[in-house]
């Protein structure tokens, strides 16, 4: 059985950007992936212009007294531009945002202003440039503004506009199949018989799925049979860049996923030190990647954010992503006896250098609702460990989301 870090390790060496990429305008590209480096094409300010309301000047008129007096020779507002060099012992009126006239060095603000008539009195000690903003200071033409690889934010979008780009380059969606599987498992929606269940699992990856701004391809669910199985899994491979099922992978007689799996492809791995998510196969169909996740909720859900999410933000183009690790006192301890990786559904609680971390209660692999609680897991190492109330605990944070 290999390690939580070698399956990790070994799916995200696996697997590499999808080689489709796509057009989308400006206002379908929040959450994309860029596939390209953004290059400004000019300087963004494009002019030098004024941080403040107030009145724009020669730096050289200031005199050595401690106030000096201009006189005032028009306006310049945001919008309008004026060619015209503003000449010695002159001031011009200036608003914020106003590109700053040939000549003027210098803006003062109005509250530090006097006007009488066509005068104005400001104070001398003034620096050269003050609230002046130079052309370029946002982002210089020829900068790269944005790096291929990374999900498209608000304010990615905003710089986007400001570079007056409207077709955005960036990797087509990536297609995820998601099939569930088990002779009791019955889709939401219709009654349920004695000893069944419903189908928690694919709606969940379906969300989880979604959030992450993929396609999905629904498989729908297959019972506990080879030949059903291996028709929803080519369907799946040929539709799809990637095909999560989930039950089927443990020991029991009815877990065919592994076989399916084998016929149709190949196994890299089924069995991990972790828990949850023990068994669980990965390998390829075709071209797809599979990951076959353990039909207990939690552990479908705890393998998908661990393993799965990472491979598929991968396969999605974005650039590396770090794990967002916290090292937190865990209020409450725990015990921990078998010696596999153990990922503990918690809540960490913000509270700025008082932050700490409780487990959300229960943590058998069937309470998925401690996992709906979850905005965290703490992940203990191998060894049986005894931790005690308010001792330091490994927390990795749970993002459904791409992340930034
Ligand atoms: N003898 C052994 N038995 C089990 C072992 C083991 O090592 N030896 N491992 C256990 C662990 S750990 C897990 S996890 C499960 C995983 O088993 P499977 O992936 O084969 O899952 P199933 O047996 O099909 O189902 C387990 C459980 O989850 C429920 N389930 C399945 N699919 C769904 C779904 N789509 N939505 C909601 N619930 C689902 C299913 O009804 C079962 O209760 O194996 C242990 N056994
Ligand atoms: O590994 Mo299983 O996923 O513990 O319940």
């Amino acid at each position: 059985m290999i390690t939580y870090e070698e399956a990790r390790a070994r799916v995200l060496q696996s697997v590499s950007p999808i080689d489709r990429t796509e057009t989308v305008s400006l206002d379908d590209a929040l959450g994309r992936v860029l596939a390209q480096s953004m290059v400004a094409p000019f300087n963004v300010p494009n002019h030098a212009n004024s941080a403040m309301d107030g009145y724009g000047l020669r730096h050289a008129d200031l005199s050595d007294a401690p106030t000096t007096t201009l006189t005032l020779a028009g306006e310049v507002a945001a919008g309008d531009f004026r060619a015209q060099p503003l000449e010695p012992g002159h001031a011009v009126r200036i608003l914020t945002g106003a590109p700053i006239p040939p000549g003027c060095d210098c803006v003062v603000k109005q509250e530090d202003v006097t006007v009488a008539g066509q005068q104005i009195t400001l104070p001398s000690n003034l620096a050269l440039n003050n609230n002046i903003r130079p052309a370029g200071e946002d982002i210089a033409c020829g900068q790269t503004y944005l790096e291929p690889g990374k999900a498209l934010t608000p304010p990615d979008i905003g710089l986007l506009a400001s570079m007056d780009q409207t077709e955005i380059p960036v990797f087509a969606r990536l297609r995820v199949a998601v099939l569930s599987t088990g002779n009791e498992v019955t889709p939401a929606g219709q009654p349920l018989a004695p000893g069944r269940v419903y189908d928690s699992n694919r709606a969940a990856l379906k969300a989880a799925i979604t959030a992450l701004g993929c396609e999905c391809v629904d498989l729908g669910v297959a019972p506990d049979d080879l030949a059903a199985i291996e028709a929803a899994l080519r369907d799946g491979a040929a539709r799809a860049d990637a095909v999560i099922t989930s039950g089927g992978v443990s020991v029991g007689d009815y877990d065919l996923v592994k076989v399916a799996l084998k016929n149709l492809g190949d196994i890299d791995y089924w069995k991990v030190r972790m828990k949850p998510g023990k068994p669980q196969a990965y390998g390829v169909i075709g071209p797809a990647r599979f990951f076959g996740l353990p039909g207990n909720p939690v552990s479908a859900m705890a393998v998908y954010l661990l393993i799965v999410r990472p491979a598929l933000l991968r396969m999605m183009g974005l650039a590396e992503q770090p794990e967002n690790l916290l090292r937190l006192p865990l209020q409450g301890g725990w015990r921990k006896k078998h010696d596999r990786r153990d990922f503990l559904r918690a809540r960490v609680h913000f509270q700025g250098a008082q932050s700490y971390v409780t487990t959300t209660g229960p943590q058998g692999s069937g309470v998925l609702s401690g996992m709906a609680r979850a905005n965290a897991f703490i992940a203990l190492p191998e060894s049986p460990v005894v931790i005690a109330d308010g001792d330091l605990v490994d927390v990795l944070l749970i993002d459904y989301a791409p992340g930034v």
